[in-house]
C-alpha cells in the first residue's frame, strides 16, 4: 500500500472519531437547525446533487426553511424562505456579512485582495466605497452609454445581413461576443485579444471559483489534491498574474505617452491607476496618511472581479430571458407591442428610454425570479455565535440563501410559480434590488451586489434592442416548448445546452 493511501486512511479514521464523538444534533445543549444526519468525514456532501439549489429545495421541504447540513467539516445553514432570508440578510446582516475563503479566491484573486471574498471589516468597507464611488457609480455607468450603443450597432449590422439572407444564427454566440466587447472595453479599454487568451483565462477563473473544491470542505484531504484543483489553481494564478501585469504596464506606458486622460472616459484600469498614483503621493506627503494602500495586487484582484461580475451574469440573464420569450410567443408579442408604442419603429431604443418600458421591466424580473444566475447567492459566513428563531448558529457557519427556491415558492407566487408569467408583477411593488426578500437575484444587505445598476442597464438595453429591431422565429420544425432549459451549475447557472438557434427578420422602418 502506498504511503499516500495509508496517510489518507489514517486521516479519515482520525476525522471520523471527531464526528462520532461530537453529537450533531446539538451543541453545548443548544439546538441547531434541523437537517439530515451527516456521515463521518463527508457529512452530507453525498446529498448535494449536480444542481444543488434544486436538491437543497427538496431537502428544505422536509426539514424546513432554516436547515442545517454538514458539508465535509463545514457546518452549513440553508435558508429557503423569504421570511428566513429577511432575518439572515436584513435583521442579522452584520452577523452574516463575512465570506468563507477558499483555495480558489486565495490563488486567483490575490488572497482575496478585491471585494467579493475579502474579510468583512475596515478593508472591505474601504474597497466597497472605492468601487461604488469610482467604478460603479451612476455617472461612470452613464459614461459608457456610447460604448454600449456602438457595440450594439455593430451587432445590428451583422444581424441585418443574416436577416436579409434568411439565415439561422446562434444568438447565444452573438450576445456572448457583444457582452464581451462591452465588458473588456469598459474595464480594460480594449477588446478581446487572442494573443493573450484573455477570454480563456477569465473563463477558467470563473469555472474554478464556481467549482466544488473538496479541499475547502475536508481540509484533511487538501494535501492529497485528489481532484487536481490545487495544481490547476497554482498554474492558473501564474498565467493570470502575467496577463494582468501586461495590462497594467500597457496602460502605464500609454499614460506616459499621452499624459492623464479625460477622467470621464477612462476605463477601469485607468481609474484604478490614477487612484493608486494619488494614494502614493498622499502617503509620501503624510506618513500617517492611510490605513490602506492600493497596491498592484489590489488593482488586479478588483479588475478580475469586475470582469467576472460583469460578463457571465449579464450574458446568462439575457440568454435565459431570450429563451423564455421564444417559449412564450404571447409575452414576446406584448413586449414588442410596448416597444412599438413607446419607442416607435422609426428609431432604435436609447438607454434613456429604458425607464419607460414597464413590461420589459416585468419580463426581466420574471426571468430573474425563475432563473437567478446565482441561485444560492455567494456563500456568507457567520462572524459570531447567534440564535435565530430558536436555532443556534455557531460562529464560522456557512450560510447559503436559496434564492432559486424562494423564487419558485408557490406560497409566494401561487400555483403557477413555475410558469413564465410577467403579468404577475402588475400592481405589485416588488423590485430586484434586495429590499423584497421574495426576489433576490442580486442578494441583499451589506454583501449584496454592487453591480446592480450596471447589470440592469446592460440586460435591459440588449434585450430591448434585440426585440425592437427584429422579429425572431425558431428554425423550421422546431417548437418553443422543445427549447432545452436544462441548467448547468457553476458560478453563474446558465443553460446547459448553450446554443440558441433563431432566424431574425428586421422590423424597423429605417436602414
Ligand atoms: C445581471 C447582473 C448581475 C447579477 C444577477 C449579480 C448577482 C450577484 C449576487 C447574487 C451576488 C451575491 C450577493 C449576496 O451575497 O448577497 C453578487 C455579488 C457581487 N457582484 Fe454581482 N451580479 C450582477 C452584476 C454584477 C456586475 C456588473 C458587477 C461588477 C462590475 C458585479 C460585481 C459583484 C461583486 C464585486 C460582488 C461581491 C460583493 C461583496 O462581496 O461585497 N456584479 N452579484
Amino acid at each position: 500500500m502506498s504511503p499516500t493511501i495509508i496517510l489518507a486512511i489514517l486521516l479519515i479514521f482520525l476525522g471520523s472519531l471527531r464526528y462520532i464523538l461530537i453529537p450533531y444534533a446539538s451543541k453545548n445543549g443548544r439546538k441547531l437547525p434541523p437537517g439530515p444526519r451527516p456521515l463521518p468525514i463527508i457529512g452530507n456532501l453525498h446529498m448535494l446533487t449536480t444542481l444543488p439549489h434544486r436538491g437543497l429545495r427538496d431537502l428544505a421541504l422536509k426539514y424546513g426553511p432554516i436547515m442545517s447540513l454538514r458539508l465535509g467539516h463545514v457546518r452549513t445553514v440553508i435558508v429557503s424562505s423569504s421570511e428566513a432570508a429577511e432575518l439572515f440578510l436584513k435583521k442579522y446582516d452584520a452577523v452574516f456579512a463575512a465570506r468563507p475563503r477558499g483555495q480558489a479566491s486565495n490563488y486567483v484573486l490575490y488572497s482575496s485582495k478585491g471585494l467579493s471574498f475579502s474579510e468583512y471589516g475596515p478593508y472591505w468597507r474601504h474597497m466597497k466605497k472605492l468601487i461604488m464611488s469610482q467604478l460603479l457609480c451612476q455617472s461612470k455607468i452613464e459614461s459608457f452609454t456610447g460604448l454600449r450603443r456602438e457595440a450594439f450597432l455593430s451587432l445590428l449590422e451583422e444581424l441585418k445581413s443574416a436577416a436579409a439572407a434568411r439565415e439561422v444564427i446562434d444568438i447565444s454566440g452573438k450576445v456572448g461576443e457583444l457582452i464581451e466587447t462591452i465588458t473588456y472595453r469598459m474595464i480594460l479599454g480594449r477588446g478581446n485579444d487572442d494573443k493573450d487568451d484573455l477570454k480563456g483565462i477569465i473563463n477558467e477563473v470563473l469555472s474554478l471559483i464556481g467549482a466544488f473544491n473538496l479541499a475547502d470542505y475536508v481540509p484533511l484531504l487538501g494535501p492529497l489534491d485528489l481532484q487536481g484543483q490545487t495544481r490547476r489553481l497554482k498554474k492558473l494564478s501564474k498565467r493570470i498574474d502575467q496577463l494582468m501585469e501586461n495590462i497594467l504596464v500597457q496602460h502605464e506606458q500609454a499614460r506616459e505617452r499621452q499624459g492623464e486622460c479625460d477622467s470621464t472616459h477612462e476605463d477601469f484600469v485607468d481609474v484604478l491607476l490614477s487612484l493608486k498614483k494619488q494614494h502614493d503621493i498622499n502617503s509620501q506627503a503624510d506618513d500617517n496618511h492611510q490605513a490602506f494602500t492600493i497596491e498592484r495586487d489590489n488593482i488586479k484582484a478588483i479588475l478580475l472581479e469586475m470582469m467576472g461580475g460583469s460578463f457571465d451574469t449579464s450574458f446568462t440573464t439575457i440568454l435565459w430571458t431570450f429563451a423564455e420569450l421564444l417559449r412564450n410567443p404571447r409575452v414576446m408579442k406584448n413586449l414588442q407591442a410596448e416597444l412599438e408604442s413607446v419607442i416607435g419603429t422609426g428609431k432604435m431604443v436609447e438607454e434613456r428610454d429604458l425607464g419607460k418600458l414597464e413590461y420589459l421591466d416585468m419580463v426581466v424580473k420574471e426571468s430573474f425570479r425563475l432563473h437567478p444566475v446565482g441561485p444560492l447567492l455567494i456563500p456568507r459566513e457567520s462572524r459570531e455565535d447567534t440564535t435565530i428563531e430558536g436555532y443556534y448558529i455557531p460562529k464560522k457557519s456557512r450560510i447559503l440563501v436559496n434564492a432559486w427556491a424562494i423564487g419558485r415558492d408557490p406560497s409566494l407566487w401561487s400555483q403557477n410559480a413555475d410558469e413564465f408569467y410577467p403579468e404577475r408583477f402588475i400592481g405589485k411593488d416588488i423590485d430586484v434590488r434586495g429590499h423584497d426578500f421574495e426576489l433576490l437575484p442580486f442578494g441583499s444587505g451589506r454583501r449584496g451586489c454592487p453591480g446592480i445598476q450596471l447589470g440592469l442597464v446592460t440586460v435591459r438595453f440588449v434585450l430591448a434592442q434585440l426585440l425592437h429591431c427584429f422579429n425572431w422565429e425558431l428554425p423550421s420544425g422546431m417548437e418553443g416548448k422543445n427549447i432545452d432549459m436544462t441548467e448547468s451549475f457553476g458560478l453563474a447557472v446558465g443553460r446547459a445546452n448553450s446554443d440558441l438557434l433563431v432566424k431574425p427578420t428586421y422590423r424597423l422602418l429605417f436602414g
